[in-house]
């Protein structure tokens, strides 16, 4: 059984024009210990489906779907207060930046121990011990004094680890990574990727990278979802992906990579305005 599966996954906004469908028809699913990246421009719908599947959206937003379960629960039907218990706990999510996705007001063992209070009913002594534990976890040096620090004392990077020890810290079924090293100074952008694929691989989540580099696809992925506008325009392993991609999108979005760059000109996507489509299995209906 899939860990997470979303089938036909609409999400419109209520504007000042009328309703606008920012997620038009998405499907996909991911299973324990598969690492599924979803990838496309800003603005194709990656982040807003995934708040969808947190709960996150405001108000304004309106979620359908024929289908999203997480671990065979209907996400669709559950109470707010089983949301909540699964989200957080069994299904975790960190952000694009680390440093304000953190309370500025309070220290981190604070913000570490208090999800432990909420989600595992720790007392304090435990929950301390296993603070000090996450940020070791997560390669924070010092950690035991680190607990007292505020975010502002700490760096991007070590925010970021921050994040990472509070989202394994009630060991997750499922991690959605959304743009995880995207605000993070260059160097410290492979350290924080590897951190997550060792966890990956260690704890055994289901991870979803949301990015728009292909190089993290590369590196990481299992499988792939290429979105545009809200929909989904392609699916594949990583491997096909590269080698035969099926989408005139997917093809615009690899033959883009700076690597392809002539002279001194980087390539762009020709043609913003034109009407990609999707790969031809998907039009009917099927995955590769
Ligand atoms: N609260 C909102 N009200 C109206 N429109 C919204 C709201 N949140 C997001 N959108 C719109 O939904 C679309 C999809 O946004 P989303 O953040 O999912 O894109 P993305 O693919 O994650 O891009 P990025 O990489 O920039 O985060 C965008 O056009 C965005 O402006």
């Amino acid at each position: 059984m899939a860990l997470l599966d979303i089938q036909n996954l609409v999400v419109e906004f209520q504007t000042a024009t009328g309703w606008f469908r920012a997620v038009d028809g998405i499907t996909l699913s991911v299973h324990e210990r598969e690492v599924l990246a979803i990838v496309g421009e800003s603005g194709s719908g990656k982040s807003v489906s995934m708040l969808a599947v947190m709960g996150l959206l405001p108000w304004t937003a309106k979620v359908t779907a024929d289908r999203m379960t997480f671990a065979g629960q209907d996400l669709l039907k559950i109470t707010p207060a089983e949301r909540r218990r699964i989200i957080g706990k069994d299904v975790a999510m960190i952000f694009q930046e680390p440093v304000a996705s953190l309370n500025p007001c309070f220290t981190v063992g604070f913000q570490i121990e208090e999800t432990l209070r909420l989600h595992l009913k720790m007392d304090r002594k435990a929950r301390r011990a296993r603070a000090i534990e996450l940020l070791t976890q997560v390669g924070i040096p010092d950690p035991a004094a680190r607990l007292a620090a505020y975010p502002h004392q700490m760096s991007g990077g070590q925010c970021q680890r921050v994040m990472i020890a509070m989202a394994l810290s009630c060991n997750p079924k499922l991690l959605i990574a959304d743009e995880p090293t995207t605000a993070l100074d260059v160097t410290i952008q492979n350290q924080i990727l590897e951190l997550l694929m060792r966890l990956q691989a260690e704890h055994g989540m289901g991870l979803i990278m949301i990015t728009h580099n292909m190089g993290v696809v590369a590196e990481t992925a299992d499988r792939v979802i290429v979105q545009y506008k809200g929909r989904k325009m392609e699916e594949a392993d990583v491997l096909s992906l590269f080698e035969n991609p099926q989408s005139n999108y997917t093809r615009a979005l690899l033959s883009a990579l700076p690597e392809n760059a002539v002279g001194d000109r980087l390539p762009t996507i020709a043609g913003l305005m034109e009407e990609f489509t999707p790969a031809p299995a998907l039009a009917s209906g099927e995955t590769r």
